[in-house]
């Protein structure tokens, strides 16, 4: 899987040397590029051969998430997305085109002779898969270019981590990449600061006591993963500054309370993607460390904003210089 992504990977960052001016400089528009990488590698790990209906089926949650997003920006009424609305029509209507492609190549894929079917392609994590990953991972990467530009010292700091376990040219090993405890900091206080998923939804089965609340059977609860991960009386009077510092002692050891820090939900219903997503974050940050160092764009503005993941509103341009 670490070749597959470093390849596309290193295609990327190739492309980015090529577009740099004479001085080696190019500014680059990173939430644009990270959401094109993270689509090509979970595409070529999910779909393999199936690239091209793979790329189509994300084409049609892009739109789905745009009607979503509009949907969820009203007023938030329990059981809103259940109400006939036209906007609900059309993400009901595009959610059964996305779950019918899925099926069909679900059904290709269980055409295909059985020798064929090695690990590398078990069709049930297709679906599984499939349905949550490009977006969030690329919102991991941009958040995390972001703030390594914000805080050149840590980004200096990871520099030298991985020049160190990992040279300064060849894609770094799965071994290597175990090995960067300051990039792992830096990934979890990003995704602490700008969760990509800002809240997670459960229903109560049964009737149900939470503290000092009665919850009856079905009701609806919103966690809002973003408040907990700003609430000072859990991470301190820094709660809202970038301090991967506070991940020195591991994820249970950084705030008052052992499961503050949720950025991919908790219990039997967490992210499957978590380890994945993690991985080629790390992976990516690291070539893109190995090659360039850099810097917000003067045309930056700082305006988190919530499109049903947490982007920046004005995107995210950034200025690299080649090492
Ligand atoms: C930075 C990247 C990611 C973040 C922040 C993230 C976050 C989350 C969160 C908060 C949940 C809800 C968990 C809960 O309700 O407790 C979730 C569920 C899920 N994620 Fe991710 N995710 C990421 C990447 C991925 C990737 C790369 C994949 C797949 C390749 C993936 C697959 C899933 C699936 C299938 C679920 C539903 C699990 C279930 O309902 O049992 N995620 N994710």
């Amino acid at each position: 899987m670490i070749p597959m992504m470093g390849k596309s990977m290193k295609e990327m960052l190739d492309k980015w040397s090529k577009m740099s001016n004479a001085s080696g400089k190019v500014e680059i528009e990173v939430s644009e590029m990270f959401s094109t990488l993270a689509e090509d590698v979970i595409t070529r790990i999910v779909f393999g051969n199936s690239y091209e209906d793979g790329k189509a089926i994300f084409e049609l949650q892009a739109q789905q998430m745009v009607y979503a997003t509009e949907a969820y920006q009203k007023v938030f009424i329990p059981g809103y997305r259940f109400l006939p609305s036209k906007k609900n029509r059309i993400c009901w209507r595009l959610d059964k085109e996305v779950r019918k492609s899925l099926r069909k190549l679900i059904e290709e894929r269980r055409k295909i002779d059985e020798a064929v079917l090695s690990e590398e392609c078990p069709n049930d994590l297709l679906e599984v898969m499939i349905k949550a990953g490009k977006h969030t991972t690329s919102n991991l990467l941009t958040w995390t270019t972001i703030l390594l530009a914000m805080h050149p010292q840590w980004q200096e700091l990871a520099r030298d981590e991985v020049l160190t376990v990992c040279g300064a040219r060849d894609p770094p090993s799965k071994h290597q990449i175990s090995k960067l405890k300051t990039l792992g900091m830096i990934i979890n206080e990003s995704v602490r600061l700008y969760p990509p998923a800002v809240a997670a939804i459960r229903r109560a089965k049964v009737d149900t006591q939470l503290g000092d609340f009665t919850l009856p059977r079905g009701t609806e609860l919103l966690i809002p993963i973003i408040a907990i991960h700003h609430d000072q009386t859990l991470w301190g009077q820094d709660a809202n500054e970038f301090n991967p510092a506070r991940f020195g002692l591991g994820v249970a050891q950084a705030a008052k309370h052992p499961m503050a820090f949720m950025p991919f939900g908790l219990g039997a219903r967490r992210c499957v993607g978590q380890n994945l997503a993690v991985l080629q974050a790390k992976l990516a940050i690291a070539m893109i460390l190995q090659r360039f160092s850099f810097d917000l764009s003067p045309s930056y503005q700082h305006a988190p904003t919530i499109l049903m993941l947490l982007c920046p509103q004005y995107g995210a341009p950034i200025i690299f210089q080649k090492l």
